[in-house]
């Protein structure tokens, strides 16, 4: 899919960045959006990147999604382009995360496709050609927080610690335009404070001593974490007339790039113009890294990952399956001990006729006998 960036979003800046020489072949970027149902994740999506890279979804169809109890893996490629430079984008989302009433182990379909990518990537690099590499490791992982005004729920919690270990996670509270100003900044002081004592690791925009401007920058970027987010791809006109992307209320409107409505322009600065390629090269230095690690500390060069077979919803699933077998075995064994017991009342009932029909015959054969008897004397006497 190549999707012209309608208006300009800024990644011609890239060349500005660090890394020159990437800058010069293009950059292959992925991003990852982790969240609940319905969080704006899609929308996000559109609005950080100015285009329609994914369509809504179809939200009649969502009770269905979520008997299937899965937390599907989806994948959209796009080709951006801005002043003939270009981005590689791949979006994997996850839709349907956190649905469902059990949600033990709903992480583990998301934590398995980053370890996957690190894996894919490892494996073709041991090999002798080393061409062109399919290369899907996550550079930045956007995870949504329901802006429920509260604290982290225990599911984010869980699923924030296992991503902050393996990728580049930036936090984002989603549909802000939905809490007060006032909330909204006590919501993301206790968010904070839960990461903090959580040991959650999330990312931070390394500064630099060396430039003054880009290191207040970047000081800036980490204090407004978790970024509270407004996504709208819509253009609607605010009392003051002016033409922009957000929200339109009876009160008013709530802002895209208004920085007093939410920090979506310090989340864009960071993904696209200003720290694009440090995600790049954190995700190739650090993250892959300690993959690769901890991967040759545990089995051989060039040797296969061991498959987990004890992943506990397979095993949840195999015992489900163990005791749905056992009743049917039951079932069947009782249903077999009524027809044997049918069998020997048949049985029965069929040996006492046959004794019936034996003494019958019986007597007759014995009264056969004495008139036979009876039949001699008679001819005796003639
Ligand atoms: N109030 C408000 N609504 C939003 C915002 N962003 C998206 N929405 C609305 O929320 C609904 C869901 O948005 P999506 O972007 O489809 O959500 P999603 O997280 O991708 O949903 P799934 O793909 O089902 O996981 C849509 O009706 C959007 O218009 C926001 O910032 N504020």
């Amino acid at each position: 899919m190549a999707a012209p960036a309608v208006g300009g979003i800024g990644i011609a800046n890239l060349p500005n960045q660090r890394h020159k020489i990437v800058a010069k072949r293009g950059a292959h970027f992925t991003i990852m959006v982790v969240g609940e149902s319905g969080l704006g994740k899609t929308t996000l999506i559109n609005t950080l990147f100015s285009t329609e890279l994914s369509s809504s979804k179809n939200y009649s169809r969502r009770h269905v999604k979520q008997l299937d109890k899965l937390t599907e893996v989806e994948i959209i490629k796009a080709e951006l382009e801005e002043k003939s430079f270009k981005v590689k984008l791949t979006v994997i989302d996850t839709p349907g995360f956190g649905d469902y009433v059990n949600n033990r182990d709903s992480w583990s379909p998301i934590i398995d496709f980053i370890d996957d990518q690190h894996e894919t990537y490892m494996r073709q690099e041991q090999q002798p050609q080393r061409g062109e590499k399919t290369d899907l490791r996550v550079h930045a992982c956007l995870y949504f927080i329901r802006a429920t005004g509260h604290t982290l729920k225990p599911l984010d919690i869980e699923i924030m610690k296992r991503l902050g270990t393996r990728v580049n996670l930036i936090p984002v509270i989603a549909k802000a335009d939905t809490l007060t100003q006032g909330d909204l900044a006590n919501f993301k002081q206790r968010i904070r404070a839960v990461i903090a004592a959580q040991n959650i690791r999330i990312y931070q925009p390394p500064i630099d001593p060396e430039d003054t401007q880009s290191a207040e920058h970047a000081r800036l970027l980490a204090d407004a974490m978790p970024f509270s987010i407004i996504g709208s791809t819509e253009d609607v006109q605010t009392a003051d007339g002016r033409t922009v992307k957000g929200r339109q209320y009876l009160w008013g409107v709530a802002e895209v790039e208004n920085e007093n409505h939410c920090d979506f322009r310090k989340l864009r600065s960071l993904v696209i113009r200003t720290h694009m390629l440090d995600l790049i090269s954190t995700t190739e230095e650090s993250h892959y890294e300690n993959y690769r690690q901890a991967q040759m500390e545990t089995r051989k060069f060039g040797e296969p990952k061991v498959k987990k077979l004890d992943n506990p919803k397979f095993k949840e699933e195999e015992e489900g399956l163990r005791r749905r077998f056992t009743e049917q075995v039951k079932a069947e064994e009782a249903r077999f001990r009524q027809w044997e017991q049918h069998l020997i009342a048949e049985r029965d009932r069929l040996n006492k006729d046959l004794e019936l029909a034996h003494s019958a015959v019986k007597q007759l054969e014995a009264e056969l006998d004495n008139l036979q008897v009876g039949y001699g004397r008679g001819s005796q006497r003639r």
